[in-house]
């Protein structure tokens, strides 16, 4: 048995092909914020309630229409299959079994649809790098309608791809034979996946015109920018920093959340995600403002670990340690979490 998502994380490696663990596992530049997305939880102390006489705490929480039974979501994240040979079509089976939103990669390694119909009942949302080509863009909405997605997750912090040290050394820059990126088929070729500077909120608006799915913009640091998104119409924010991925030395994800959630003062949920490897680091998030975190290594290592099982068992030690940790701070429910409970010990 695997009792923490860092005995996963080892499992996962000992599996993977070691150019493939570092694509998973690495991050841009001198790897500064991957580092801080942990570190940050680390330093954040919880302040707990006693003799609260609480019944089994409420889980559940309700985001865009849709109910989660728990507030860790699956993040995005590309190529599964390079973890396991079912893929995307395990992490959404895992994503049903837990009753958790799963939002599906544009470049998984299986077609959004696909992942659907092979996970009867799961919740999914189809996360989007806008094309330039709008017609296209158009194209891969559609995709995601057809495949029953219930929100976009429009990913705003990729204007180029950020350079990876780890994949740069390793020489890594496309999937084997035999993979590709599944949403991205045009006809009888496979379009490469644009990422361009050009893209402004003038892209957001068009893609607000064309579907009236809810738009969760991901990727958002800046206060500003918050205000701006709300002023765009965006359903939700979703603080993040692709995972110390794309620019290094951004702030820590949950040190950059309270000036979020001041700033959208409660008009749209505000998701988090980025370090998150605890319970106590979701308690510590919701405290702070976030309505849902959201995982991404943890669910790539418990599918690279073990398949769907693994998955399944990612989302199973999170699920028991946010249930102990609330009782532990006095909780019925992640509803009643507070800033007064989040404490920086110095
Ligand atoms: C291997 C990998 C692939 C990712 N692919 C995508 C992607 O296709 N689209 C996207 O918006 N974010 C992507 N991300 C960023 C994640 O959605 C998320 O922001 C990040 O992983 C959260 O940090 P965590 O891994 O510490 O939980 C990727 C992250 C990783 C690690
Ligand atoms: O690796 C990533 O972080 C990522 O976002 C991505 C996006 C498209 C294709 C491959 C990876």
């Amino acid at each position: 048995m695997r009792f923490t998502l860092r005995e996963v994380e080892a499992a996962a490696r000992e599996r993977l092909d070691p150019v493939h663990y570092d694509y998973f596992a690495g991050g841009a530049g001198d790897e500064v914020t991957l580092r801080a997305n942990e570190a940050a939880f680390e330093r954040l102390a919880l302040l707990p309630h006693v003799l609260r006489g609480t019944a089994k705490p409420e889980l559940g929480v309700t985001l865009l229409g849709g109910r989660a039974s728990m507030p860790v979501l699956i993040a995005p994240t590309a190529f599964h299959r390079l973890a396991d040979p079912e893929g995307e079509r395990a992490t959404a089976r895992a994503a049903a079994a837990a009753e958790t939103i799963m939002m599906v990669s544009m470049a998984s390694t299986v077609a959004v649809g696909d992942v659907a119909a092979a996970a009867p009942g799961a919740r999914l949302w189809f996360q989007l790098f806008i094309q330039p080509d709008m017609a296209f863009t158009e194209a891969l909405v559609r995709r995601a309608e057809a495949a029953g997605c219930g929100a976009l997750v429009v990913t705003a912090d990729s204007p180029v791809f950020g350079t990876r040290g780890r994949d740069e050394r390793n020489g890594f820059r496309d999937l084997p034979d035999g993979l590709c990126c599944e949403n991205m088929r045009d006809g009888d070729r496979v379009r490469e996946i644009a990422f361009s500077p050009a893209v402004s909120w003038e892209h957001l608006d068009r893609l607000r015109e064309i579907t009236s799915l809810p738009v969760v913009l991901k990727g958002v640091l800046h206060p500003a920018d918050a205000r701006a998104a709300l002023d765009h119409g965006v359903s939700a924010l979703f603080v993040s920093n692709h995972g110390g991925r794309q620019l290094d030395t951004a702030p820590a994800a949950v040190d950059a959340l309270p000036e979020i959630v001041d700033a959208v003062g409660g008009a749209v949920p505000v998701l988090l995600d980025g370090g998150v490897r605890r319970g106590t680091d979701v308690l510590k998030a919701l405290a702070l403002g976030a309505d849902a975190v959201a995982v991404g290594r943890p669910v790539v290592w418990g599918l690279a670990a073990d398949g769907e099982r693994g998955a399944r068992r990612v989302l199973g030690l999170l699920r028991a340690e946010v249930e102990e940790a609330l009782t532990l701070c006095g909780l019925a429910s992640v509803r009643d979490l507070e800033p007064g409970m989040v404490r920086r010990p110095w």
